[in-house]
């Protein structure tokens, strides 16, 4: 087994990416600028804020965190979003999910202007993305691909299984997978909560990528000999043993899985990583213009 190391990946890819954004502020006097929309106070929510406002900090960006109280209205947020999508100085804007019940998620994803849409979530970088013209690619999934990139992951031909359909994972990573660029070129099985048998489609899986939100859910006697297993699961549970007061748990049996696969991601360490490289080169790459000219 080989380890897909996020933090070696991300490590790397941050020197470039603030060598980038060098060039951006000798050029032009300003810096790449993200802005995070915090709404309420989930637990990881928080965590993950505070870990993009620093990265970006740590590759020369700039960056902003709008925060709200659990009850603010859908009409104020939406309202936020317009002046941020106006505010020429902004580059990218997230707003982190999940959101509190009253407010529709579509309705917020829809107004964030798709040339600032750094999540790659608005429905026209989606449907850009699935024909293959530039767009903004959902960072998890973005991520994803340049780790199988930097550890050149064969791709073409093989069968991927991705569990899980969620608009933000799943669904465009099964896209992405599919696709005739590399990495992609696979034959890719769906798999959600709706699937009977899931351990039927898993164990004929080439590469297996893992984004429900269940802790240890694929045991090694659900995988080939040989298959290379992404886990995107992010299970927080509280723990008297380390620092933060929690730790955290992939979606994979990862002690089990290990054993059988050529190439897994750890958790932490692996996909959360690489989530962030994936938010940090949409910045760049709206700050530059690469996208939407
Ligand atoms: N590492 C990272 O950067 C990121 C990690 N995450 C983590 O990844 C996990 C998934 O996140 P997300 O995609 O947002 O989750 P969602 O809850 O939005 O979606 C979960 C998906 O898994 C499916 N599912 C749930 N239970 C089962 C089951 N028992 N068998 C088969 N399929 C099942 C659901 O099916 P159905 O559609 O039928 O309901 C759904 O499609 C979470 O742990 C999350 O914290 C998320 C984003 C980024
Ligand atoms: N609009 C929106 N965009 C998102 O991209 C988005 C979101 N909402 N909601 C929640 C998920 C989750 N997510 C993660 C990002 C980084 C780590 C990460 O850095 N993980 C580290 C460790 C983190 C820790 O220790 O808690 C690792 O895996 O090593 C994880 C998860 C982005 N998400």
């Amino acid at each position: 087994m080989e380890l897909l190391d996020g933090k070696y990946v991300s490590e790397k890819v941050k020197v470039e990416i603030a060598a980038e954004a060098a060039k951006i502020l000798a050029r032009t006097g300003r810096k790449p600028h993200l802005v995070a929309v915090l709404v309420g106070h989930d637990g990881g929510s928080e965590t993950y804020v505070a870990s993009k406002m620093k990265n970006c900090e740590a590759v020369g960006f700039k960056s902003s965190l709008v925060r709200y109280e659990g009850d603010v209205s859908e009409e104020e947020l939406l309202n936020k979003v317009a002046e941020l999508n106006a505010d020429a100085d902004i580059d990218g804007i997230i707003v982190q999910l999940p959101l509190p019940k009253h407010i529709d998620p579509e309705k917020v994803t829809e107004k964030i202007d798709h040339r600032k849409d750094v999540d790659g979530f608005h429905p026209i970088n989606l449907g850009r993305m699935q024909r293959n013209l530039p767009s903004f690619i959902p960072a998890t999934p973005y991520g994803i691909t340049l780790m199988l990139k930097e550890y050149n992951i064969e791709t073409s031909g093989k069968h991927c299984v991705v569990v899980g359909r969620s608009n933000i994972v799943g669904s465009p990573m099964s896209i992405l997978m599919a696709r005739n660029t590399y990495p992609g070129n696979c034959t890719v099985t769906v798999c959600h909560s709706r699937t009977p048998d899931i351990k039927k489609f898993t164990l004929d899986a080439d590469i297996l990528i893992v984004a429900i939100g269940k802790k240890n859910f694929i045991t090694a006697d659900m995988v080939k000999e040989g298959v290379v297993v992404i886990d995107v699961g992010m299970n927080r549970e509280t723990s008297t043993l380390t620092k933060s007061g929690f730790k955290l748990f992939g979606d994979v049996d990862f002690e089990g899985v290990s054993q059988k696969a050529s190439w897994i991601t750890p958790v932490p360490g692996g996909v959360g990583l690489m989530t962030i490289i994936g938010l940090l080169k949409n910045t760049l790459a709206s700050a530059n213009k690469q996208v939407y000219p």
